[in-house]
């Protein structure tokens, strides 16, 4: 057992840095209370919504002490490279180590980690190379110099098998209590049940309260207006959307807009489930003058990345984005002020994640939720295809977490008698009674709701019979 830690000089106070190194004026939420346990050397349990600003609860008690090494775990590389991306933009030592990286760059990592005094401050990995014996090695190197200051987990959900992005290599973190038993960890998410939270705390090992301080917040993004809106294979999705599109443009133009700006450009994410869906959608609204662009895994690199850029910056030509489900994860895009669901989501957490792109600046955004029982049925194929798929390693409560969490996303579409925003938040036991009023399409008019499932829906009797004939089964390529 090692000594415990000397006492690492911090610098000035945090208020300092968050003005000076973040550029921000205030605290949101219960950012200073995290960062102070984090700073007193506890273990951390955040959970809250998406987008309050979970990272700066990490990133700034790594830069407040004066020397050391923050590793922050993350399960997708955009993540990573937009974190790091910003934190030296904002002049900190930050780098990634992930299969993107040249070796010459991994060298460099690796020699700093192996002289025991990291200059690095925060450095991203994936679960996966934690489980490396050569990282391994040199984070023992940096443990028995104390220099190593945090282990971080975001997306901390990846470890529950009953988390919806379940990863296997998120469990073997479990070593970090009992190899670094000095260090603190934080674990981050934004989606957790309560199963999946008891599961991130037995997993990483970590102590009971008040060693462990837990902060868990609600998850209800009360500028976000949700919406479900009902539709049948014959309905003419394209039309509805451009309507609603076209009636934003409009009010933005009747408002008196700063000069230069664009009336129409009002930023959006489209999720379609299949690439050619996202081409096709992006193509027929350039047709009728939207400004779009799709995303996906069969763009090249630097493809992608140039579509990522342009929208980050409102380039004409680039308000809406039509992509498969992964954009967006990592892009900390601040205006975007709406998200559609072309389709319903695989599971009730992706969705929330998804439709939690919107309105990142606090201010009101528009999610979209077009739902048929006819995609209904066919997502439902692919979750039990995906679900029963023998994969080495696919354990009884993946299987089920999904299919319950895709199930639980169905009724949320189906209910007609429930705030969306309560709903999210039974969905996460979240006991928040959150303050809704007009935002969401429950409160806003109950009846009309009532109105548009009985008109909008296919009757369950069709479905069934269509189901029965297998016209739902129709194996289509997800990415
Ligand atoms: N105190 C603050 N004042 C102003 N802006 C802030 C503050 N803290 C964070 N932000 C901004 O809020 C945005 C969201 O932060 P962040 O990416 O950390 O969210 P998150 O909680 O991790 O969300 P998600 O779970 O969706 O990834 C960022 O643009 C960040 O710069």
């Amino acid at each position: 057992m090692m000594p415990p830690k000397p006492f690492k000089k911090r610098k000035p106070d945090i208020d300092f840095t968050l003005r000076r190194v973040f550029k921000k004026t205030t605290f949101r939420s219960v950012q200073r209370q995290v960062i102070e346990a984090a700073l007193e050397g506890h273990d951390v349990y955040l959970q809250a919504a998406t987008g309050l600003g979970k990272s700066l609860c990490f990133q700034l008690p790594a830069v407040q002490v004066e020397y050391g090494i923050t590793i922050v775990v993350s399960p997708l590389l955009s993540i990573m490279s937009n974190q790091v991306d910003a934190l030296l933009e904002a002049g900190i030592n930050a780098a990634t180590l992930n299969s993107t990286v040249g070796y010459e760059d991994k060298l460099k990592i690796f020699r700093d980690l192996e002289c025991g005094h990291p200059k690095i401050r925060l450095l991203y990995v994936t679960p996966e190379l934690c489980a490396t014996q050569n990282f391994r090695k040199k984070l023992e190197i940096v443990y028995r110099q104390r220099e190593l200051n945090r282990i971080v987990i975001d997306e901390a959900h990846c470890i529950s098998e009953w988390g919806h992005d379940f990863r296997p290599a998120f469990k073997l973190l479990s070593m970090f209590k009992t190899e670094y038993p000095l260090v603190p960890i934080t674990a981050v998410t934004a989606t957790a049940t309560d199963r999946v939270r008891e599961d991130i705390v037995t997993i990483l090992r970590l102590p009971p309260p008040p060693t462990l301080k837990m902060y868990l917040l609600s998850t209800a993004r009360s500028s976000l207006h949700y919406e479900v809106r009902f539709k049948n294979d014959e309905a003419n999705i394209l039309e509805d959307f451009l309507s609603w599109l076209r009636s934003v443009h409009q009010r933005r133009q009747e408002r008196d807009l700063p000069e230069g700006e664009r009336s129409d450009a009002v930023s959006g994410i489209i999720y379609c489930q299949r690439r050619q869906s996202c081409e096709e959608l992006a193509a027929a609204l350039r047709d009728n003058g939207i400004g779009a662009k799709c995303y996906h895994a069969g763009l090249t690199n630097d493809e992608k990345e140039e579509v990522a850029r342009s929208w980050l910056v409102d380039k004409p030509g680039y308000d809406v984005i039509v992509a498969t489900t992964a954009f967006g994860m990592g892009i900390d895009k601040p205006n975007v002020r709406f998200v559609v669901h072309w389709q319903v989501s695989k599971s009730f957490e992706g969705y929330y994640q998804e439709a939690g792109r919107a309105g990142r600046d606090g201010k009101a955004a528009r999610c979209i939720l077009y739902y048929s029982r006819e995609d209904r049925d066919r997502t439902q194929y692919l979750v039990n295809l995906e679900a029963s798929k023998k994969r080495s390693g696919t354990t009884l409560g993946e299987t089920l977490g999904k299919v319950q969490s895709f199930a639980s996303l169905i009724s949320y579409c189906e209910s007609t008698d429930i705030c969306r925003h309560q709903a999210i938040c039974d969905y996460f036991s979240d006991p928040e009674k959150p303050v809704c009023e007009w935002a969401c399409d429950y409160c806003k008019d109950k009846d009309a709701l009532k109105r548009a499932k009985m008109l909008g829906l296919a009757e369950e009797e069709w479905v069934s019979t269509q189901r029965e004939v297998g016209a739902y089964t129709v194996r289509y390529e997800i990415e």
